[in-house]
């Protein structure tokens, strides 16, 4: 992968690459900008679209009024070292619900760009809150769950060396036109062994500069908050939370009392650990999502399965946890809904 980037990178031995940098190169069907390109394609950083921990994410116009998002991370080698390791991870990704490179601007230094495809409707958690105009029916949300599962399955399973995403939460989900959804955010992943490595540095010690432990609040693995250890399993217990909130449109941690869903939802999912399908309807309705009562493909069947994937999921100790292989199976398998989505087993 390196030698791959080695092979597109100018020659940046002099001092000020921003100027002197000139020209587009394209390879493999990833095109590497100048940082004349970044500006001018995001019409000198005119909209910002999105921004996070590590970027500030703009919309870029490409030929044919085609438009694409710039994640511009700029401003520290931290940042720098955040983008490479995203840009090496989305370079061997390939899969209909993982967002989609198409090309980067780097400087080799303590500035880079990622130009992804453009997800026009936002973010799951935006489309979740209860400000936004539209509701999320029902049988989008199966959709979401299934089409983030294969993703995970794709990333923990079918590909070598294999990838822990490590920030599996509903901003990092992305959805097009037609409601279909793309996992991003790779900045956080590790791959292969690097996912299995316990932090060297004491992870009690505040002022240790190594540790960059990963995750996002409501959404973090218990486990790996007491370990260090990144594993397939925290992305899962990641996922369990997401499916939390597409069931009861609540967030992970409730903006006004700041209460974590997995402790809200502890009580219920205790209960389908122990009762499964037999769990009491009314409790399974006073969970969901209140705006979904009028929605005609609402399924209560469907919810108890969704349920059933959150509970496995949040399970302690992580090995009790299904595999993204399993969700997707469980899924397919209980939910008929998902048959009005075109995609088989691989989208
Ligand atoms: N390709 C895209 N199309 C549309 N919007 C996007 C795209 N990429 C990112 N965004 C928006 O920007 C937000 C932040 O993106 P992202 O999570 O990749 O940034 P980050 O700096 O890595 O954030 P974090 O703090 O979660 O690590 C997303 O939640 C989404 O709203």
């Amino acid at each position: 992968m390196s030698c791959f980037l080695t092979c597109v990178r100018f020659d940046d031995s002099t001092t000020d690459k921003k100027s002197k940098i000139t020209g587009s190169v394209s390879v493999s069907g990833i095109t590497c900008y100048t940082w004349g390109d970044v500006e001018s394609l995001t019409s000198n950083f005119s909209r910002l679209i999105g921004s996070g921990g590590y970027s500030s994410i703009y919309l870029a116009r490409l030929s044919g009024a085609k438009k694409a998002a710039f994640k511009v991370h700029v401003g520290s080698h931290r940042l720098y070292q955040v983008f490479r390791s995203e840009l090496e991870i989305l370079l061997r990704l390939q899969h209909p619900h993982i967002v989609k490179l198409l090309g980067y601007f780097d400087d080799s230094e303590e500035t880079g760009a990622l130009l992804l495809e453009y997800l026009p409707q936002g973010n799951l958690q935006e489309k979740l809150n209860h400000n936004s105009k539209q509701v999320l029916p029902w049988r989008n949300r199966t959709a979401i769950a299934f089409q983030v599962a294969q993703a995970m399955e794709h990333i923990h399973e079918k590909c070598s060396p294999q990838i822990v995403h490590g920030d599996i939460k509903s901003s990092n989900i992305l959805l097009d036109k037609n409601l279909n959804c793309k996992l991003c955010d790779f900045g956080s992943a590790r791959v292969g062994f690097s996912s299995m490595v316990q932090p060297s540095t004491t992870m009690s010690s505040p002022r240790s500069k190594q540790v960059r432990m990963i995750g996002s609040p409501g959404y973090t693995d218990p486990h790996y908050l007491r370990t260090g250890i990144a594993s397939k399993k925290m992305d899962m217990y990641g996922f369990g939370v997401v499916v939390l909130e597409l069931v009861s449109g609540k967030e992970a941690v409730s903006a006004k009392k700041g209460e974590m869903l997995v402790h809200t939802a502890a009580p219920l999912i205790h209960d389908i650990c122990d009762l499964g399908a037999n769990i009491a309807e009314e409790k399974v309705r006073q969970f969901l999502d209140p705006r979904l009562s009028k929605d005609s493909s609402l399924d209560i069947e469907e919810v108890k399965t969704m349920l059933g994937v959150a509970a496995f999921c949040l399970r302690s100790p992580p090995s009790l946890r299904p595999s993204a292989s399993q969700v997707v199976q469980t899924l397919v398998q209980k939910i008929p809904s998902l048959s009005f989505l075109s995609c088989g087993k691989e989208a």
